[in-house]
């Protein structure tokens, strides 16, 4: 019998979520787990016939691992990230970046299935260190995905070197984003040869899931910097409310939403001819690590934050209307003549209709990081957005938000962080993320 044949239907309406305790006591132990592993991960997946992997929004489901596209773009978003940028040592090799990106894949299709890493976390052998740490044993899947990244220096290093021999296999899409005005970077907290998103509905599993690949990692790759967030800022399931973000706005209302398939072909996915084979199917992601001024905004009226936004604060209805879902008129007027929308709303200037028709997948989370040593919260959006090709979505908005006719938000916000990483497509049991490109 095979370890998925242990577990109970992945949409089973009633059916229990299987624990991590739950698959450790089926398994009987070390020897079926490794096993599993061996066979390359493969009885990690679950059965393709009940994938899981857009729909579910049951706590503790496992979202599939497997398939075209890779998990955690499409998949609803789940309600806690922890995202990690990694470097690669100086002295790693393209045969050392495969043997961590295989080691990673199976790592990660195992934790998304709810199960430990390699021999678990309790049934290795009791000389050695286990291979996983044990924090996630008992908890359920929560809904665990796990998505990577390859940034703009894993193609071409700073020093201009093509260390892995991939160069010529760089995207036009994946060109280094502009220096935007105001932009207030820490180059320690921007860029990363790799990423990983983590999302879950359980911290700790979210969590567990950073620190094993990083573990894994040891040697080969170490983190730059990384980013535990809460609270995601956007729906992006019709499925989903609208989440509110620090400011207290509903966040993603006007988001594009995953069920529509024709718009995350046009908008999303990287299509055939876009650019290197090996990324189609595949989806550019972009990070901002974006801090809120939260005293002075706190201080500031509410009819002045609706009017920074573009929106009611309480129902996040468009000015003047009752629905949050009421269509946005950019032209509406008040009965002076005056633009309901102001001319440096957020949401006029960051509107498809503003952009050439540039549209975003944006998924990110809130975070807080305490205060800082002048006492102010260090609390922000930990902004992401998925797209086709960045130099016309993020670049295009993200240079009306930051232009002349400045974002009324920019008084309120600076952008710390940023990463920009190529998502390449999603396995089948047996291969590696990013085969395509370094096999
Ligand atoms: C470059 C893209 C964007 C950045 C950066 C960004 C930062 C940012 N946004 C909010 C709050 C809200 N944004 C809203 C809408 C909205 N924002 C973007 C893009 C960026 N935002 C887009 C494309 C849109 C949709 C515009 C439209 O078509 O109407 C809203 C309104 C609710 C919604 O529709 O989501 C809020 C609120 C903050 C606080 C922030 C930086 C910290
Ligand atoms: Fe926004």
């Amino acid at each position: 019998m095979t370890e998925t044949q242990h577990r109970e239907p992945a949409n089973g309406a009633d059916a229990p979520a299987p624990s991590r305790r739950r698959m450790f006591g089926l398994l009987g132990g070390a020897a079926a787990l490794g096993a599993a592993v061996g066979a390359g991960g493969t009885a990690a997946g679950l059965d393709a016939t009940s994938d899981d992997r857009h729909g579910s929004q049951t706590p503790g489901r496992p979202v599939e691992f497997f398939g075209p596209h890779q998990a955690g773009i499409a998949t609803p978003a789940q309600d806690r990230l922890h995202f990690a940028a990694f470097d690669l040592s100086p002295t790693v090799g393209r045969a050392d970046l495969v043997a961590l990106l295989t080691a990673w894949t199976a790592a990660a299709s195992r934790m998304a299935a709810g199960q430990g890493v390699g021999t678990g976390a309790v049934t290795g052998p009791p000389g050695a260190p286990p291979d996983d740490t044990g924090e996630a044993l008992g908890l359920p899947p929560a809904r665990l995905t796990l998505t990577v990244g390859f940034g703009t220096s894993l193609f071409t290093d700073p020093d201009g070197r093509d260390r892995f021999g991939i160069a010529a296999s760089r995207p036009p899409q994946l060109a280094d984003l502009p220096a935007f005005p105001g932009d207030a970077l820490d180059p320690a907290a921007s860029g990363g040869d790799l990423c990983v998103q983590a999302c879950a509905d359980d911290p700790q599993v979210a969590v567990h899931a950073i620190r094993n690949l990083a573990r894994i990692a040891r040697g080969t790759a170490s983190v730059r910097y990384s980013q535990l967030g809460f609270g995601r800022t956007s729906s992006t399931s019709t499925s989903q409310a609208t989440p509110r973000n620090m400011m207290g706005f509903k966040d993603g209302t006007a988001n594009l939403k995953t069920e529509d398939v024709a718009a995350m072909n046009t908008h999303v996915w990287a299509q055939p001819g876009d650019g290197p084979d090996w990324m189609t199917g595949g989806s550019y992601l972009v990070s901002r690590r974006i801090r809120m001024l939260i005293e002075p905004w706190d201080s500031t009226p509410l009819v002045e934050q609706e009017r920074v936004i573009g929106r009611h604060k309480g129902s996040g209805a468009p000015p003047g209307l009752g629905d949050e879902f009421d269509p946005l008129n950019l032209s509406s007027k008040g009965p002076d003549g005056e633009l309901l929308i102001d001319a440096n709303a957020h949401v006029r200037l960051a509107h498809s209709s503003h952009n050439s028709g540039a549209v975003l997948l944006r998924r990110g989370y809130s975070f807080t990081d305490g205060t800082d040593n002048l006492g102010r919260l260090d609390a922000g959006l930990f902004f992401i957005a998925y797209q086709r090709d960045p130099r016309r979505q993020f670049v295009t908005i993200q240079n009306s938000l930051a232009g002349k006719t400045a974002d009324a938000l920019n008084e309120y916000i600076q952008h710390v962080g940023s990463g920009l990483f190529a998502c390449p497509p999603g396995v089948q049991p047996g291969q590696y993320w990013g085969q395509r490109l370094l096999g």
